[in-house]
């Protein structure tokens, strides 16, 4: 191929800027995403070698050097990899965004463009160079192609970039950084030695540099034709917990998520017995931007004997674990393992089943023993764990426990188990409401009684909590109910009196009630007296087993089809309105009043009006009266 110039995509345009506006705090990062990325393209040609020997050619020794060279002001990363024809160096150096940097542009906006830890969070890989470096070249061939087939690909970083076809004998990737002005700090042996063994310790293939020698007659180090490695070239994971520092497991972590904060929590195990696995996961402080895709694969790296085999293998984890990262290494699954396979595999099944717990048990010693975290925590991944709840039945019970809640009497923070131990003398249930807002969950009617009776209600306000609860019929033996379906039966929390009270009520309002179900008969299913309410006169609850106001709504907002089911109205026999409505009997406003207790009933739970005009109407003509 003759030179070439061609442009680069839109996408890579903005990631280009980006790096080389915002990243400039962080200068050194440019080495570890090199020799990451060289690193990645020896675990490449490693893997593609296990069907085809022939790529290892007369270099079976991986391996990655990096050199500088002082007069000509350049930096050189060279691997010995898989290397790249020349639509692969315009296709991924180039034209091609990465999957998500569309997505990712995207969520960033105005000031979140300077924000270095979203672009961290991201990882800008190969472009980092270009913090650096005024122009880039890289210099590479495929493992397997002709010594003709070479590529030499080049840019300066702004709009394009050139390719043509070179003579290469050595296979792999040479990148080479000509330095800006003002970068000559990194023209030095020890600058270079101390990056690497900072963040590339872990890299699991030697990475080499230069001897350096003192020369008596210079008086200065000088550099020798023999080559040193710089880093302790053992993948962290495969170390002993003893001589794994936290400093070192903190910044795996960096490596492997591109997340600038600490993690929250991790845990490195070596699991033996029939199924024998090594474990290193991590739980992140904060959520990754697109947490919500349930589609997004997990963050867990496989490795097979070291052999690095697939990144985010999402049979390792459960879905609603989708936000731990790390690594596991198998000794047991073979090297050619597919997707499809790992599926389908009992050892998958039993690495998966273990490092759930795993997580779990991390996630447990947080919310025991650092509150403050696990709150944190919760807010950025809670409602993701809930999905476990309907997901995981095995862990059911671990899952309920590390839930959080809001309630009548704290705004967060509530666990099932605080609940409980709460609960008041003759108290069988646990009581909830589920609502829009924790502003309508509080005011809602419904709880007035509880209030009342200073019962605690859990408020529950998540997309996923009317989901979760389908699933989480009890804790600790008490059954979940909810304070807004069915009749209030307080069991023993009510006594005696109160019951043959309300009874009596009820029996004497009989005449009212059968007309206020003439009047709303289209509306209401039934219309019954209740003991629930203290300051409103009514409220809208439903049968046991119809879908609450709350997840029809969320139905129709995402556009689905919620079975029609009719309400029940309740009033509270001893509030003004309805003695009013009571007295209105007869009178033809009566209607209009049953109307209007109705409509408020449902703005009061949070629903919409069908005809809201019609209630307005109704309304002014008694304002007016
Ligand atoms: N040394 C190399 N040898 C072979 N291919 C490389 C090398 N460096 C980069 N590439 C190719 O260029 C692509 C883009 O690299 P870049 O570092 O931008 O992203 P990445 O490595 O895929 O992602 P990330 O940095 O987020 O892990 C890589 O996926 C790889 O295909």
């Amino acid at each position: 191929m003759d030179k070439q110039t061609l442009s680069f995509q839109a996408e890579v345009k903005q990631i280009l800027h980006l790096v080389t506006h915002s990243l400039y705090s962080n200068k050194e990062i440019f080495l570890r995403e090199l020799v990451s990325n060289a690193s990645d393209a020896c675990d490449k040609l490693r893997f593609e070698a296990l069907d085809n020997a022939a790529l290892f050619e007369d270099q079976p020794n991986l391996e990655i050097r990096v050199w500088f060279d002082a007069e000509k002001k350049t930096i050189t990363i060279r691997d010995n990899g898989i290397g790249m024809t020349a639509e692969e160096a315009v296709a991924h150096l180039g034209t091609i965004a990465k999957s998500g940097t569309r997505e990712f542009m995207a969520k960033l906006e105005g000031d979140q463009k300077k924000d270095a830890n979203l672009i961290g969070q991201f990882g800008v890989g190969f472009y980092s160079g270009f913090i650096v470096a005024e122009r880039m070249t890289v210099e590479t061939r495929r493992a397997g192609a002709e010594a003709s087939q070479g590529v030499r690909w080049s840019s300066e970083g702004t709009g394009d970039f050139e390719v043509e076809t070179i003579e290469r004998a050595q296979r792999g990737t040479d990148v080479i950084l000509h330095l800006r002005e003002g970068e000559e700090e990194f023209l030095s042996a020890w600058k270079l030695k101390s990056i690497i063994s900072k963040y590339s310790d872990h890299i699991s293939l030697p990475v080499l540099m230069p001897k350096q020698k003192w020369d008596e007659e210079k008086k200065e180090q000088v550099t020798t034709d023999e080559w040193e490695p710089v880093n302790k070239a053992a993948a962290l994971w495969t170390r002993p917990k003893s001589e794994v520092t936290d400093a070192q497991y903190q910044e795996f972590y960096k490596q492997i998520s591109y997340d600038q904060e600490a993690p929250l929590a991790y845990t490195h195990n070596r699991v033996e017995g029939r199924t024998e696995y090594t474990q290193l996961l991590y739980v992140p402080a904060k959520a990754p931007f697109d947490l919500w895709n349930r589609d997004k694969r997990g963050g867990v790296k496989l490795y097979v004997k070291r052999v690095f085999i697939m990144d985010d293998a999402e049979a390792l984890m459960p879905v609603y674990l989708r936000f731990v990262k790390g690594v596991i290494d198998s000794a047991d699954l073979p090297l050619n393992v597919s997707r499809e396979l790992l599926q389908e595999s009992r050892d998958v099944k039993a690495i998966r089943e273990g490092s759930t717990k795993k997580v779990l048990g991390m996630l447990e010693d947080v919310a025991e023993n650092q509150k403050d975290k696990y709150a944190e925590f919760w807010k950025q991944f809670g409602a993701v764990l809930k999905e476990g709840i309907g997901e995981d039945f095995q862990n059911q019970e671990r899952l309920a426990k590390l839930l959080r809640f809001a309630s009548t009497t704290a705004d967060e923070g509530v666990s099932l188990p605080d609940y409980v131990a709460r609960m008041k003398e003759g108290q069988e249930s646990i009581y909830y409401i589920t609502a829009d807002s924790l502003a309508a969950a509080k005011n809602s009617p419904q709880l007035e009684i509880f209030r009342k009776k200073g019962i605690e209600v859990l408020l529950l306000t998540d997309r996923v909590d009317e989901w979760m609860l389908s699933h989480l019929y009890e804790f600790d033996g008490k059954p979940l109910q909810s304070v807004a379906k069915g009749g209030v039966d307080l069991g023993k929390l009510q006594d005696e009196e109160e019951k043959k009270a309300a009874e009596a009520t009820a029996e004497a309002l009989k005449p009212l009630i059968d007309r206020l179900k003439g009047s709303l008969q289209d509306r209401a299913k039934d219309v019954r007296v209740t003991t629930r309410l203290v300051d409103s006169p009514a409220c809208i609850v439903v049968d046991e087993g119809d879908m609450s106001g709350h997840l029809a709504r969320m139905l129709k907002q995402a556009g689905q089809n919620a079975p029609a089911s009719k309400p029940i109205l309740e009033i509270n026999a001893e509030h003004a309105l309805i003695k009013r409505l009571d007295s209105a009997e007869g009178s033809e406003r009566f209607d209009d009043l049953a109307h209007i207790v109705f409509d408020q009933a449902v703005l009061a739970e949070g629903g919409h009006l069908e005809d809201p005009a019609a209630y307005v109407r109704r309304v002014n003509s008694l304002l007016t009266a």
